[in-house]
């Protein structure tokens, strides 16, 4: 029976691969609820298995035990034609088809569609422009593949993937290689995407700062341990966030919303604005740069200053860069 919340099941799921007669397992246990309609982030270390899920997922791997429901129903009861049309994915791989126009290409979404002459229909030219709208590459339709950037394919592969229309698009790395900007582009437009089409995406990503901005959930892989799921919000206040960080000697700072040095001092002598404080901190870390006792810093807008106090007397400074430069000068110590 159709689970009205959840587009993907998956319960004790085990994932891996035949090499040669041995069956190698990369991922014991797994279970998790994809939520429909929401932009799902899976993270974790290399090679933990996020791509080995998602090849499961697609069946291109065999699922080695458990089992995992789609829209409720057993995913090996599902027709392969049939699941091609409801589950759209985007891998990593390079794609040889700088010969095609991004038309030609989106029109490859409509392929499980078509019949075995490939002829689209109106309909399917609808789907096909409405896709390169939705994504904004509706202004590149004629242009070859082999002539746009590496940003402008990726969104042709999203408009692709729509174009399949399935209720669910998974992603693999689809922000890898790109820019900063165009990293967030793509993750805001497939957020629109879940919220404007009601589609169920999952992308596997790195980039966790972005996926905590966008995503609605998180999975989080991590080796021999079950996936833990949440929205990034309750992660990062449960401390959960920091499964991701595991072994490494960092740890997510819930204040910056960032990755940093876990051996970095806390700085309680330091008082002042947020933002003002926040990047001190960061400057201080980064030169190693320990304050001793009795010192302490107050920060204060407009223009920024900061007031370095210790044993009675005070030095002004508006720029981070002097008051770490003063304090290294001063008989601060460094970490080693
Ligand atoms: N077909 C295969 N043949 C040999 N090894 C494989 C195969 N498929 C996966 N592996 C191994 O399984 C493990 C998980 O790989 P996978 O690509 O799923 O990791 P990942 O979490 O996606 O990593 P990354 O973040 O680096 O992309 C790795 O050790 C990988 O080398």
């Amino acid at each position: 029976m159709e689970n009205p919340q959840h587009i993907l099941e998956g319960k004790g799921v085990s994932i891996g691969y035949h090499k040669g007669t041995e069956t190698v397992t990369v991922g014991n246990s797994l279970s998790f609820k994809l939520p429909k309609g929401k932009l799902t982030c899976l993270l974790g270390p290399n090679g933990v298995g996020k791509s080995t899920l998602v090849k499961t997922i697609m069946r291109h791997l065999p699922c080695l035990s458990g089992k995992m429901l789609f829209a409720g129903i057993p995913l090996h009861e599902q027709h392969s034609r049939q699941l091609a049309q409801k589950i759209s994915v985007v891998l990593t791989d390079k794609i040889t088809a700088g010969n095609l126009t991004v038309t030609q290409l989106v029109a490859l979404g409509r392929t499980p569609f078509t019949n075995w002459l490939g002829k689209l229909s109106t309909e399917d030219k609808r789907i096909i422009s409405n896709a390169m709208q939705a994504t904004k590459i509706y202004y590149l339709k004629d242009q070859l593949i082999s002539e746009i950037s590496d940003g402008q394919l990726q969104k042709v592969m999203i408009a692709r993937a729509l174009a399949q229309d399935g209720q669910l698009i998974i992603l693999d790395e689809p922000t890898a290689h790109l820019d900063l900007i165009n990293r967030y582009e793509i993750m805001h437009l497939l957020r629109d995407i879940t919220r404007k089409q009601g589609k169920s995406i999952l992308v596997v990503t790195h980039d966790l700062e972005i996926a905590i901005e966008t995503a609605d959930n998180l999975w989080i892989m991590q080796c021999g341990e079950p996936l833990t799921a949440g929205t990034p919000e309750d992660l990062i206040i449960s401390g959960k966030i920091n499964l991701l960080t595991t072994g490494s000697g960092l740890t997510f700072d819930p204040n910056m919303g960032k990755i940093r040095s876990a051996a970095s001092q806390d700085h309680t002598n330091i008082h002042g604005p947020d933002h003002l404080v926040q990047w001190l901190k960061l400057a201080l870390q980064k030169s190693g740069t320990l304050l001793p006792e009795g010192l302490s810093i107050e920060a204060s807008d407009g223009p920024p200053t900061f007031s370095v106090k210790s044993q009675g007397s005070e030095e002004k400074f508006h720029d981070i860069h002097s008051v770490v430069s003063w304090l290294n000068q001063h008989g601060t110590s460094k970490r080693k």
